[in-house]
Formats: C-alpha cells, structure tokens, sequence
C-alpha cells in the first residue's frame, strides 16, 4: 500500500462518535482511532462543524481521527466541497459512502474531485480518502466487492470500508461470508489500499474478523449497549473490544479451555 497510516499486525480498532465527551471514552479505552460522525443523519451521516471542533481538541495529537461525510448521488460538486470543509479540520481520513446504485464512474469522478478539491489546500497534513460502501445495498447495485476496491482505486482512495445502511439489527456478516470477506480484502491490497469491516458487528463477531487480518474494524453500535443513537460510548466496552481485535478465535478458544 502507497499511501496508509502505519497500521499494525492486527486490526485497529476505529470507535465512531457523536461528541468529545465520547471521544474520551473511547480514547480511554484504548480505540485506535476515533471515527467522528452524525448517526442522526444517516449510517455516514456528518457532524457539524462545531462538534468537529470540540472533538478535535480531545483528540489531535493523541490519535488518528476521521470524519463522515455522508453521501452525495448525483453531486461529485457537492461531495467534493463538503470534503473541502472537513479538510479544514486536518483529519487523518474523510470518508464518503457510495450506495450501490451509484455508476461507476460517478464514484470515480466523486473521489478525484475530492482528491483535487482537498489536494488545493495549502496544509502540510493531506487527509487521506476512504471509500465507504454498504453491504446490504450492493447485492442489487451494479458492481461487486472486488469492483468497489477497482473504483476507489482509480478515483484516489486510500482504503475501503465495508458498513451496512440499515441499522436493523442485521450485522456485515448476515450479508457476507467470512471467505467473501477475506476476498474482499484480498482486493483491496490487491489494489493497495487498506480495509475496514463494520456494520453492527457484535463482540462475537471480532475474533473471526480479526483472523481475516483488515486493517480496521469500525463499531458504534456494539460499544454504546446496542443503541448507537440514544446509547453513548462506554469506555469499558471498547477496551474489552480492544482486547478481542488482538485474538483470533482459535487464541480465544484457548483461552476459554485454560
Ligand atoms: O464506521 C463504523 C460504524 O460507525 C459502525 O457503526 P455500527 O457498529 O453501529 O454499525
């Protein structure tokens, strides 16, 4: 991978945000980076401006954050612009989510309008782009997986994360098989890029998906009790979240019969 945030052997754990006073909990729990966005407004839904303000004084300099940009069909102007803003605040990635009706070269010119548009600013830390795309609307889009990792490549992405947009109580893993997955993120490196996995993942969820090796696991959901709009971020859950990213299922087997 050219261009990445020095990820570790195994996946960071990214904790999504709705204010700084869960931006400490998450910190305290040791997330390895703080994703911040507004649930509100959709499953990449944005933050305002001023939220974004008061979680950056909790968390520059103690770890990479990102922030949601949410969705923009039809409108590569629009996405690009409102990338423009969120670079104001020198994030470590801006991520924007694809639905899978999107076409192709739709996201393509999406992401390079992006790249250009915050490419022009004159800050020395350049945000790198994360292309979002969700599970439970690709099974009717137009393009695949390994087709989503091609696109984000050529329009300038960093990484891909994989979510889900409805929050239904259905997880990434009711969508796709631990092996689809594994190629999932096959074709990103493939396309040097990193790979996230998310959506409503549960504790039980984690050791397979570690095994699997993405370089980030992305929650909100299962770290705020299972409400990730009336819940907040408890300190206790992302650690033990923490714990599991560093186990995969046959070491936590293990440690179950010692
Ligand atoms: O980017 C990660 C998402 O915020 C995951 O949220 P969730 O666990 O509620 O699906």
């Amino acid at each position: 991978m050219k261009e990445r945030w020095p990820f570790s052997s195994e996946p960071s754990l990214l904790i999504s945000v709705v204010n700084g006073r869960e931006a400490r909990a998450a910190l305290a729990g040791g997330a390895d980076i703080i994703d911040l966005k507004n649930p509100l407004e959709g499953p990449l839904g944005a933050p305002a401006p001023k939220v974004i303000e008061e979680v950056c004084g909790v968390v520059k300099g103690h770890k990479p954050f990102s922030i949601a940009l949410g969705e923009f069909p039809g409108k590569p102007g629009a996405a690009a612009l409102a990338a423009l803003g969120g670079a104001y605040f020198q994030p470590d990635f801006l991520k924007i989510a694809f639905l899978a009706h999107t076409p192709s070269e739709e996201m393509v010119r999406t992401l390079k309008e992006i790249k250009s548009s915050i490419g022009s600013l004159p800050h020395q830390k350049t945000s790198q782009i994360v292309s979002v795309a969700f599970a439970d609307t690709i099974r009717s889009g137009s393009w695949n997986l390994a087709d989503f990792a091609a696109f984000s490549q050529e329009g300038g992405a960093a990484g891909c994360l994989i979510d889900t947009w409805e929050k239904n109580g259905s997880s990434l893993l009711d969508y796709f098989t631990g092996a689809e997955l594994g190629e999932f993120i096959e074709s990103c490196h493939t396309h040097e890029l990193f790979c996230g996995l998310a959506g409503a993942l549960k504790f039980s969820h984690i050791p397979l998906l570690s095994r699997l090796k993405p370089e980030l696991i992305g929650v909100r959901s299962a770290v705020c009790g299972g409400d990730r709009l009336g819940g907040t971020v408890s300190c206790q859950s992302v650690r033990e979240l923490k714990e599991l990213c560093g186990q995969t299922e046959h070491e936590k087997a293990d440690k179950h019969l010692a």
